[in-house]
């Protein structure tokens, strides 16, 4: 599995007994780890015992302490060095668990850059099994560039994931994506703009809402396209028919990470070349067993599997 992240950080988990704005808080505890979508698709494929090789840019000031922390986890790394100072995740997880995430910008890229980014992907595509592209993308990357890194990893054989920000996503699906998996408050307010910070994903209509924006994912371009719904599940539409997957229930402590851990159960799938189903199955498990840790990524993969068995795929 090669993770393209351009945007990579430290994430700094932050624990308070209350989050209270415009409050002076005392921390009970920090945790300080390698951060970025990507480090986190890493992780949670790991838990699967598939060794994720992740490539991203790696400014000169912080950078080492970036890579330092990534050594640690025993992910390969390809950076591209680049000037300016790493970008810091502030995750705030106090006692309620309503999470609140502050997310750094990243460094300046350039043209120069970014084309040593995508020769970069292209040279470590060789004998991957699946792309995986992750997460934000630093200031000056075109957004069209998930759909470039879409058409690499297509003239290498080798299939793409794609979970950006909306406006990414938006520019790669005419490059035909394998799998996108946006969150339906992202897919709902790319696809009909409607933007709801709030919006419901427990409410009796969310299925069709899902099975719907999922629909219209696959005629814009996507191959396999999920919409997901949190606890309530996620929707998958192909080619082939319309699935309504209902979550399984899990202990919550953080829903920090699901995506990209669903990103890393589905891209696993995907490469070994299981029913379209069982992609998403697998990416639902892995992102359920997620939530029941803190850290992005950490899950055990043994529960899983145990989860992935009680999901169950309703023809729409
Ligand atoms: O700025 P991005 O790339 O959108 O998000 C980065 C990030 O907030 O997302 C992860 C959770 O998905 C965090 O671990 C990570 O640091």
């Amino acid at each position: 599995m090669l993770i393209a992240t351009p945007n990579i950080c430290l994430d700094i988990t932050v624990r308070v007994p209350r989050l209270v704005p415009g409050a002076v808080l005392r921390a009970t505890g920090t945790e300080t780890t390698a951060g970025g979508k990507g480090v986190n698709v890493a992780r949670a494929a790991r838990a699967h015992g598939v060794a994720g090789v992740l490539t991203g840019f790696l400014p000169r000031e912080d950078g080492d302490r970036f890579a330092t922390l990534l050594g640690r986890e025993g992910t390969a790394f390809l950076p591209v060095p680049v000037d300016g100072v790493l970008r810091v995740v502030t995750i705030f997880l106090p006692d309620d668990g309503q999470v609140t995430v502050v997310n750094g910008r990243g460094p300046e890229i350039d043209a120069a850059h970014w084309s040593r980014f995508v020769d970069g992907v292209r040279a470590a595509l060789a004998g991957q099994d699946v792309l995986v592209c992750s997460g934000s993308l630093p200031p000056g990357v075109p957004v069209e560039a998930y759909g470039e890194l879409t058409r690499l990893g297509h003239e290498a054989g080798v299939p793409v994931v794609v979970d950006g920000a909306p406006p990414v996503l938006r520019a790669a699906l005419p490059t035909g994506p394998d799998l996108v998996s946006p969150n339906l408050s992202e897919a709902e307010g790319m696809l009909f703009g409607r933007v709801d910070e709030d919006v419901n994903e427990t409410g009796d209509d969310v299925p069709d809402r899902a099975v719907t924006a999922a629909r219209e994912l696959r005629r814009a371009g996507a191959v396999r396209a999920v919409v997901t719904a949190g606890g309530s599940g996620a929707a998958l539409a192909t080619a082939d028919g319309v699935w309504w997957l209902p979550s399984p229930t899990v202990h919550l402590v953080s829903p920090i990470g699901a995506g990209d851990s669903f990103a890393a159960g589905a891209g696993i799938a995907l490469a070994r070349g299981d029913a379209d189903v069982d992609v998403v199955r697998l990416g639902m498990a892995t992102a359920s067993a997620s939530c029941e840790t803190a850290v992005a990524g950490i899950l055990d993969g043994a529960r899983a599997l145990e989860l992935f068995e009680q999901i169950e795929a309703e023809p729409r």
